[in-house]
């Protein structure tokens, strides 16, 4: 195990060192009262049962001593597990809120890339591994080995001999974890390995299910699901047959073999001193106790793969925690006119071939209404997500009043430039928390920004109002009203910078020219860049950009572009008039 895993999984522990000695002192403590048993039991019979001693005083005072420390005993060990598990609770809330904070921080290039299930499972089940090292494997080691510490200690008072034939168990004993180990390791990758093959097809077939049913793919998904079961039960049933054999046989045999050795070892040390100097309350002890060595040998060993597991987990959070931040501006100056300038900007994805923006150079004046139009995949949403700061241009240079954006702070970006996606993102919660998104506006605001978006009426409509919960059990919003709705929550904000993607894709005609209204209530005001299919939406822009794979292949106005007879904008306008069946 290198350093920074060994790190990860113990730092948190020895951040809270007062909780954790607090702990292990609970441990030590329960531990020797434990061991304290046996030892007491051999006391009455040597000195009691056997001599037919059975003063009254002395014998209650012994059964006194024997019940407190064990209740004790029971008392330390509900101490020690509570503590342990508040220890591992707390280390792994924090390490999951850690994990979530650098996965925030993310470039958007990242998240796209990293499969939504594999996220969750970082977050949630990696995480999990490591609480359970704390609770089930670091709290029981540690709690097993002090107890065979103890008892050896018990034992070698009482007769060394005698404990040298006992701990022979011990080097035995951790062989056969040894032979388990190795046997097994593989065993375990592959179940693990297995089980996330199994989440993944599990998340798969949850977020495309209506697909799934239309196409009638129900059998063999679940075909597929139930081949990675079997070979999950191969492999589990492998562990288990290892295990078997290796961990509770094997051990309880050479506990027999150990007892036999004990009992003939007994037997030399009884003739060799004349029959006298072991009293049989030594050798009722020293059973008791060998029936306690076989049983932390194991546990530990069975716990094991708690330790294997945190392990994979652990590294597959170092993994997350190596990815590189976003790198952010720091420059948090307002922005104030919201005047646009791109010089050679290009773009490509992480891994990709080539570029998906070949050298864009655009100057957009502050309150200007930008229209961007082009064919499916041409570069329009690229564009935008280089305009919000969520993409990073591969060369060239992007300013907003002058400065440069990739400068600007985060916060101040995003206070300042609003973006509508084409995919709105909707929390399952209240319409009023979806347009807040966590901020605060005044119901007079709210409402406004209700009005301008045409989502007013559709709000009085419901019971609840904005109080209506949205998703699962409640309200599901067309893709229209998602759209109108992530408009207001951008108009909410009242941003310099207006970036809609094709935000009104879904809504009706009607809806969508009293849209247009409102946006021509923003001119001048908001910059506004509008990536647009519907053309209409457009027509009145100051500029409209037309991409053409990845590149800006004409700009100008609706009529400038109009006018060029082979132009791709008029060829565009054609289509879509035809498809509409009627000449714009
Ligand atoms: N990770 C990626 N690696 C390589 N190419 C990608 C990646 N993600 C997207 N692309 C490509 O980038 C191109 C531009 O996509 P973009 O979404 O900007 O197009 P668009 O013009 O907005 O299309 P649409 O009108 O369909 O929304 C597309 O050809 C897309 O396939």
């Amino acid at each position: 195990m290198n350093r920074r895993l060994r790190a990860l999984l113990l730092q948190p522990l020895f951040d809270r060192p007062r909780q954790l000695l607090i702990a292990f002192a609970l441990l030590v403590g329960a531990t020797a009262l434990d061991v304290c048993g046996p030892w007491l039991t051999q006391y009455y019979i040597d000195r009691h049962l056997v001599p037919g001693d059975f003063a009254i005083a002395p014998l209650a005072l012994l059964v006194t001593l024997y019940i407190s420390s064990q209740c004790l005993a029971a008392l330390g060990r509900y101490l020690q597990t509570l503590r342990f598990a508040r220890l591992a609770i707390e280390a792994v809330r924090e390490l999951r809120s850690r994990i979530f904070r650098h996965l925030l921080q993310q470039p958007q290039s990242r998240l796209d890339a990293t499969p939504t299930g594999e996220l969750i499972s970082r977050v949630t089940s990696d995480t999990d591994a490591l609480r359970e090292l704390y609770v089930g494997f670091l709290a029981s080691v540690l709690q097993n080995l002090v107890l065979l510490i103890g008892i050896l200690v018990a034992m070698t008072l009482m007769d060394p001999r005698l404990t040298a034939i006992a701990a022979l168990l011990i080097p035995a004993g951790i062989a056969t974890i040894w032979a388990y180990q190795r046997l097994s390791v593989a065993a375990a990758m592959k179940v693990r390995q297995l089980r996330a093959e199994q989440s993944a097809r599990l998340v798969d077939a949850v977020q495309g299910i209506a697909v799934i049913q239309a196409y009638r793919q129900g059998q063999r998904f679940l075909e597929r699901f139930d081949a990675i079961g079997q070979r999950q039960y191969t492999a589990r049933m492998r562990m288990v047959r290892i295990g078997s054999l290796l961990l509770r046989s094997a051990i309880d045999l050479l506990g027999m073999v150990v007892l036999a050795a004990l009992l003939f070892g007994y037997g030399i040390t009884h003739i060799d001193s004349g029959g006298d100097a072991i009293g049989i309350g030594v050798l009722y002890a020293f059973i008791t106790y060998l029936g306690r060595v076989s049983e932390p040998l194991i546990d530990i060993s069975q716990r094991f793969n708690l330790f294997q597991q945190a392990s994979v987990a652990g590294t597959r959070l170092l993994d997350v925690l190596d990815w590189p931040l976003e790198r952010l501006g720091e420059d948090k100056a307002p922005i104030e006119d919201a005047r646009i300038e791109l010089e050679g900007v290009r773009f490509r994805h992480d891994g990709a071939a080539s570029d998906t923006l070949h050298g864009l150079d655009a100057m957009i004046p502050a309150g200007a209404f930008i229209g961007v139009v082009g064919a499916t995949g041409s570069g329009k949403s690229t564009l935008l997500d280089l305009l919000c700061g969520l993409k990073r241009p591969t060369a060239g240079r992007m300013t907003i009043d002058g400065r440069p954006l990739a400068e600007i702070d985060r916060a101040t970006l995003s206070e300042a430039v609003a973006v509508v996606p084409q995919e709105p993102f909707l929390r399952s919660t209240t319409l009023r928390d979806n347009l807040l998104l966590g901020g605060e506006a005044s119901e007079e605001r709210l409402e406004q920004a209700l009005r301008d978006a045409r989502l007013a009426t559709l709000v009085e409509r419901l019971p609840k109002g904005l109080d209506t919960p949205l998703g699962e059990r409640g309200l599901s919003l067309s893709s229209g009203e998602r759209q109108l709705l992530a408009l207001a929550r951008a108009l909410l904000r009242q941003p310099r910078v207006l970036l809609l993607d094709e935000a009104t894709a879904s809504v009706d005609s009607a809806t969508e020219s009293e849209l247009s209204k409102a946006l021509d209530l923003l001119r001048g005001r908001v910059t506004l860049v509008v990536v647009a299919h519907r053309l209409a939406t457009i027509r009145e822009a100051d500029q409209i950009l037309v991409m053409t794979q990845g590149r800006i292949e004409e700009r100008g106005t609706h009529a400038e572009l109009l006018a060029r007879p082979e132009g791709a904008y008029r060829a565009l306008w054609r289509s879509a008039a035809q498809g509409a069946d009627a000449i714009g």
